[in-house]
């Protein structure tokens, strides 16, 4: 018998014909059952993310925005693991009724604690807030021996008792070094699971070029912040654009001010943290708890394309920036990974910049070590 032959025989056998049926029955069988549980939302198995410091100023803000839905989306439920000190611990009673009075449909279960290994078992994403704020008059550097010491705690409870795909944010300050030290004593995270938020510089960026040009902050996109979540950071629009009834036209030329986007933006951004605290005389907690939504969900759900956000990553050496600094690049995320976006043209007065937010990271790094 011929090939040809031979393969007439196999397609005109029944048996196969009736398996191959059988399967593709099957699949549009399993097909159809997921599109139902999708539309009936039973399907989804919880995630549980952890909050340290929930009791606090930005935890407040930020416990409630979870269990709505802002970070996973309206059709993932969670399960909240809310971690404080003993003397927070009152205070974290009151968070814990607040949430069940709230009766938010996506929220199935509730944990409060002051141990960190009840607090980091099996959590998929852990929010770390916990820390000393800054006071007025302070830089955020200020606080570094009581927080990195907390980092370097609750290092190993997370590598230990967290998923072992968890994925970290930092957000307590100074939030690029408490990154570094979580990284340094939970050697096992891998290195791409562990980010610090810059997201809120990122998004101010954008709220002051949409003031400046008086259109929604939605429509503008692809401003940078470089470097550690301080003073020293980079806001830079030399990439950024604007959507307008012409298709997207580049920040600067519709700013056509230099001399404002080289000085008086960049500063406003730097200092806005600190403004906020002499208004507020507390730190700006709702804005960090939105962006810290923000952060999580583009991390886990995916960037638009064409867009790109700013996240604290840990540094390959892109753009010349000392290997192993956690370090706010462009990034963009697909599938539940973040990747520093290529190839942007770095001007002198950027390089500088750059550069200089870099050395800020190194010695941070030096003196965090020194108050271990
Ligand atoms: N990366 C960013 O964009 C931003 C960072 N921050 C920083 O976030 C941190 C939190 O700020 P707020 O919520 O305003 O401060 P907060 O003082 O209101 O809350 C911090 C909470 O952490 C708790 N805490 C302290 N040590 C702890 C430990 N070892 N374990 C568990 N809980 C602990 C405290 O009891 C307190 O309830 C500060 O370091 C602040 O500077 C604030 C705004 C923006
Ligand atoms: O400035 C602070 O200390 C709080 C903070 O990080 C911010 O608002 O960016």
């Amino acid at each position: 018998m011929n090939m040809e032959m031979l393969a007439l025989e196999i397609l005109d056998n029944t048996v196969l014909k009736k398996t191959v049926l059988v399967f593709f029955c099957g699949f549009l069988f399993w097909k159809i059952v997921r599109y139902m549980c999708g539309l009936l939302k039973v399907d989804k198995e919880p995630v549980t993310i952890l909050v340290t410091g929930a009791a606090g100023q930005i935890g407040y803000a930020l416990v409630p925005m979870i269990a709505r839905g802002m970070v996973l989306g309206p059709n993932q439920p969670v399960i909240l693991h809310m971690l404080e000190t003993e003397a927070g611990f009152e205070a974290l009673k009151g968070v814990k009724m607040e949430l069940i009075d709230a009766a938010f449909p996506l929220l199935k279960g509730v944990v409060i604690t002051t141990d960190v290994v009840e607090a980091c078992k099996d959590v998929n994403i852990a929010v770390m807030v916990a820390g000393i704020p800054r006071k007025e008059g302070m830089e955020r550097k200020d606080v570094m021996s009581r927080n990195v010491s907390i980092y370097k705690a609750q290092a190993s409870a997370l590598e230990e008792h967290a998923a072992a795909d968890c994925k970290v944010l930092v957000v307590a300050n100074p939030a690029n070094t408490n990154a570094l030290i979580l990284k340094e004593f939970a050697p096992s995270i891998p290195e791409k699971n562990i980010t610090c938020l810059t997201r809120l510089d990122h998004n101010r960026a954008l709220g002051q070029i949409s003031e400046k040009l008086n259109v929604h902050v939605s429509d503008v996109k692809n401003v940078i912040i470089w470097g550690n979540h301080s003073s020293t950071q980079y806001p830079d629009v030399n990439h950024a654009t604007v959507a307008t009834s012409n298709g997207q036209k580049n920040v600067r030329e519709l700013v056509s001010d230099d001399y404002w986007l080289n000085n008086e933006f960049i500063t406003t951004v730097q200092q806005r943290g600190g403004a906020i605290i002499k208004a507020r005389k507390l730190s700006s907690a709702l804005s960090a708890a939105s962006a810290a939504c923000d952060h999580i969900h583009d991390w886990v759900v995916g960037t638009p394309k064409g867009t790109w956000v700013s996240m604290g990553v840990y540094s390959d050496g892109s753009y010349g920036i000392q290997p192993g600094l956690i370090y706010s690049f462009p990034v963009t995320c697909d599938k539940g990974e973040w990747s520093i976006v290529q190839g942007l043209k770095i001007d002198e007065l950027s390089r500088e910049k750059l550069d200089k937010t870099a050395q800020e990271l190194i010695e941070e790094k030096a003196l965090a070590y020194s108050c271990l």
